[in-house]
């Protein structure tokens, strides 16, 4: 099994990548990536868990609880969780499985980043299962000669001006499961999708780019996605986020998540195979017209 977790920024040319391994909250180690022109992430080892994701002016675009505990075993409320082996409860699990509060390792021998992407900063984050993970969930990830079977979702929390402002585009008229009808299946209606309540909706077989607007930040989210044909879509509300120890209670309006994600078919690899599921993001400026979803041609033309 194989993971990819690239954060993209606009670096076009020159000065080497770098990535530092720095102490982060409660002494947890984290990694910086830094691109020449001034975007940053950052990456905890606990979780390989993105907590930071900066542009070129240093404006955050990752939404993290003022509340996140930073303490294992619990996960980091905000960034981008793994979900890893299983999204949700949908499976024995705990829920959303345990990628996300375990400590991953850094690769010292990556394989190659793909040449079709602009970012140059990047760095491969590695879990395997200890004695106690087989115990639970008796599958090794990397070598053994048997069949194994998974969910996942990069439980990606976007940070936004105002959620009443936000719209999304690219999942209107598709099928979804309801977390809050019993997985029930329903159609999606009408045009882009707006938010006035709750919401906890597993879009499925989605297309492999979705654009998340913020009219006020005159911001576009562009994510990208490959070998994740689901896409999560989750905000708490009030009465949600009062009942979270880990999120403040007016903390909703100013996040999204929306998950690339692999839910209603579980992936199941045989000896040998291997997977990739891979998101990207981008920030473009909202000038970039919907429909007309290529950030990169926004990004090379700005
Ligand atoms: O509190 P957790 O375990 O991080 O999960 C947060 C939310 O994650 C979302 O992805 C799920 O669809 C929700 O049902 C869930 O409430």
């Amino acid at each position: 099994m194989s993971a990819s977790e690239k954060v993209p920024s606009l670096a076009s040319s020159a000065p080497p990548p770098s990535f530092e391994l720095r102490k982060g909250a409660n002494g947890l180690d984290k990694i910086v990536l830094r691109e020449a022109r001034g975007s940053s992430a950052e990456v905890y080892l606990y979780g390989g868990h993105v907590t930071s994701w900066k542009n070129d002016h240093g404006a955050e675009l990752l939404f993290v609880s003022s509340k996140a505990a930073f303490k294992p075993p619990k996960a980091i409320r905000g960034g981008i969780p793994i979900c890893f082996p299983q999204f949700g409860s949908h499976g024995s699990l705990e829920q959303h499985g345990f990628a996300r509060n375990r400590f991953w390792r850094v690769d010292p021998v990556p394989p190659p980043i793909p040449t079709n992407t602009l970012s140059k900063a990047f760095v491969d984050l590695i879990l395997k299962p200890s004695e106690e993970d087989m115990k639970i969930w008796p599958q090794s990830f990397e070598f053994r000669l048997r069949a194994f079977t998974f969910t996942f979702a990069y439980h990606t929390y976007l940070s936004v001006s105002d959620i009443s402002e936000v719209r999304v585009e690219g999942l209107e008229t598709l099928d979804y499961l309801d977390n809050l009808q019993n997985k029930e299946r329903f159609t999606e209606q009408g045009d882009a999708l707006t938010f006035e309540s709750e919401v906890d909706k597993i879009y499925l077989s989605t297309p492999t780019k979705i654009a998340i607007l913020d009219h006020e930040k005159k911001r576009t989210f562009v994510l990208r996605k490959d070998g994740l044909p689901d896409a999560v879509v989750w905000n708490p509300w009030d009465k949600k986020a009062k009942a979270m120890a880990d999120f403040g209670d007016d903390e909703y309006k100013h996040m999204l998540c929306v998950e690339a994600a692999a839910v209603e078919k579980p992936i199941t690899l045989k000896p040998g195979e291997e997977w990739k599921g891979r998101q990207e993001l981008s920030a473009v400026p909202s000038s970039y017209c919907s429909g007309q979803l290529d950030p990169q041609r926004v990004l090379q033309s700005s």
